[in-house]
């Protein structure tokens, strides 16, 4: 038997972000995100399923925190919607919206659980995207107005910050691919995004350092590990454009001050070109002090000139899948870490990881195995980049609960505790007993 034995500070958690548990989209003086207008435009979502009520946490949230205290875990990473902080983007601050938060935040602390909060999960106030969305400046400041008014206020009682979830969500799978809110599918337009939040999250760490914020800043990149299906060149470089655009196009900006060149060429052969203006690249590049990283899976690709903008096709290797149609392989979590390394030894969080298995109760039981199986082949690679010397600091489950898969609506299940999204009833599954034992240990122990 192989027991993995995690450091004695090693940080255990779970994740959800505001639009997909809170519910209560009509209450607290809450405004109107992208997310609520794209779930109401019809195709754009599975069953035209919204977050109108979607877990309802923003009633339950101490039953939620009790799950979690039960779970064992020291740290819940969640976000913050803006529309309930300042309902039309850039105007007057919602009071009864920053209550409930404080309500949360307590009620988090006094369950000895450590908050870690992401400003940013995707649920951009309306107003703004209709005044052309992180494209325009107004955006960029209105986002560090929102920015400032959150640090002011949990300053104190909050110590790990994040200003935005996957970049690369918000700018290409939203606006490039029009997968996600709001649904634009123009390659400059998603450079446009990018380089916008990418300036909005420089100036919103300027502010973190100038308005002496306790804890640590940084942002939270999905990551897309990818290797090639053939030793061919242009293989290997079809997968060095998928990595990079999901990592070093963010990252290089921030811990470098400028964009990959290379991919800044490929897109220059697409018509697209980076609106960089004075000053931006020093802005970006204010030091950070953690990432996140959000991983799921990896792929096999090659080069296809007819695979999209960047010409990667993610070929199908029969490995097995979650429900998703995800490729379970924890090995590209390994690679990926140690690409990760140019950028230094920073101070890393994986502040996303999980399986969307759909198991449903049965005799009042929820026997999710796949999803223990995910967990404990995931969690023995972060065992593994560990013992290599590589700063990973802690770890967060997606999810705490199955919640509002963006555009999957509520098909998709990645929780660790099953929600019926009639009667809002919680029941831990299989999975949650298992990592509560993990936790209980700090140490893993592989079933078979
Ligand atoms: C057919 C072409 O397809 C292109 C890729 O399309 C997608 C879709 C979805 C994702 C995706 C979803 N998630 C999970 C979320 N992370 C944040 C949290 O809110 C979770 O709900 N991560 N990545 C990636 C790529």
């Amino acid at each position: 038997m192989t027991i993995f034995q995690f450091p004695q500070d090693f940080r255990w958690g779970t994740a959800t972000a505001s639009y997909q548990i809170e519910g209560a989209a009509q209450e607290g003086g809450r405004g109107v995100s992208i997310w609520d207008t794209f779930a109401r435009t019809p195709g754009k979502v599975f069953n035209g399923d919204n977050g109108d009520v979607a877990c309802d946490s923003y009633h339950r949230y101490e039953e939620d925190i009790a799950l979690m205290k039960k779970l064992g875990i020291n740290t819940y990473r969640f976000s913050i919607a803006w529309p309930r902080i300042i309902p039309d983007g850039d105007g007057e601050i919602n009071r009864e919206g920053l209550d409930f938060y404080h309500r949360f935040v307590d009620a988090l602390l006094d369950a000895g659980i450590e908050p870690f909060l992401t400003l940013y999960h995707w649920d951009l106030p309306q107003t703004l995207e209709d005044d052309g969305g992180w494209g325009n400046r107004r955006t960029v400041n209105a986002f560090v107005k929102y920015a400032e008014v959150i640090f002011k206020e949990f300053s104190g009682k909050i110590n790990f910050w994040l200003t935005f979830n996957e970049p690369w969500c918000i700018a290409f799978l939203s606006n490039m691919l029009g997968i996600h809110a709001p649904g634009n599918k123009d390659v400059q337009t998603a450079i446009n995004v990018a380089h916008g939040l990418l300036v909005a999250h420089g100036k919103a760490v300027q502010s973190f350092r100038r308005m002496g914020i306790t804890g640590q800043i940084g942002i939270a990149p999905n990551v897309c590990w990818a290797e090639p299906y053939s030793k061919s060149a242009e293989d290997q470089a079809a997968c060095d454009r998928s990595i990079a655009l999901n990592t070093d196009w963010f990252l290089d900006p921030i811990y470098k001050g400028s964009y990959p060149q290379f991919l800044v060429d490929w897109f220059a052969e697409a018509g697209a070109t980076v609106p960089i203006q004075d000053g931006d690249m020093e802005i970006i590049s204010e030091p950070i002090d953690l990432l996140g990283i959000n991983y799921y899976t990896m792929g096999i690709n090659r080069h296809n000139p007819e695979a999209g903008v960047l010409q990667s096709e993610e070929m199908n290797m029969g490995l097995i899948k979650t429900d998703i149609g995800w490729p379970v392989e924890s090995r590209g979590l390994y690679e990926f870490m140690h690409y990760l390394q140019k950028y230094g030894n920073v101070d890393v969080y994986i502040t996303e990881n999980g399986a969307c298995i759909n198991d449903d109760l049965e005799n009042g039981k929820i026997n999710d195995d796949r999803r223990i199986s995910y967990y404990e082949q995931h969690l023995a690679q972060i065992h593994r980049i560990i013992n290599d010397g590589i700063n990973l600091k802690g770890y967060m489950a997606w999810s705490l609960m199955d919640n509002y898969e963006w555009a999957e609506g509520y098909r998709m299940r990645f929780g660790l505790v099953h929600v019926d999204f009639r009667s809002l009833v919680r029941t831990p599954k299989e999975s949650y007993y298992w990592y509560q034992n993990v936790i209980r240990n700090n140490w893993l122990e592989i079933r078979n």
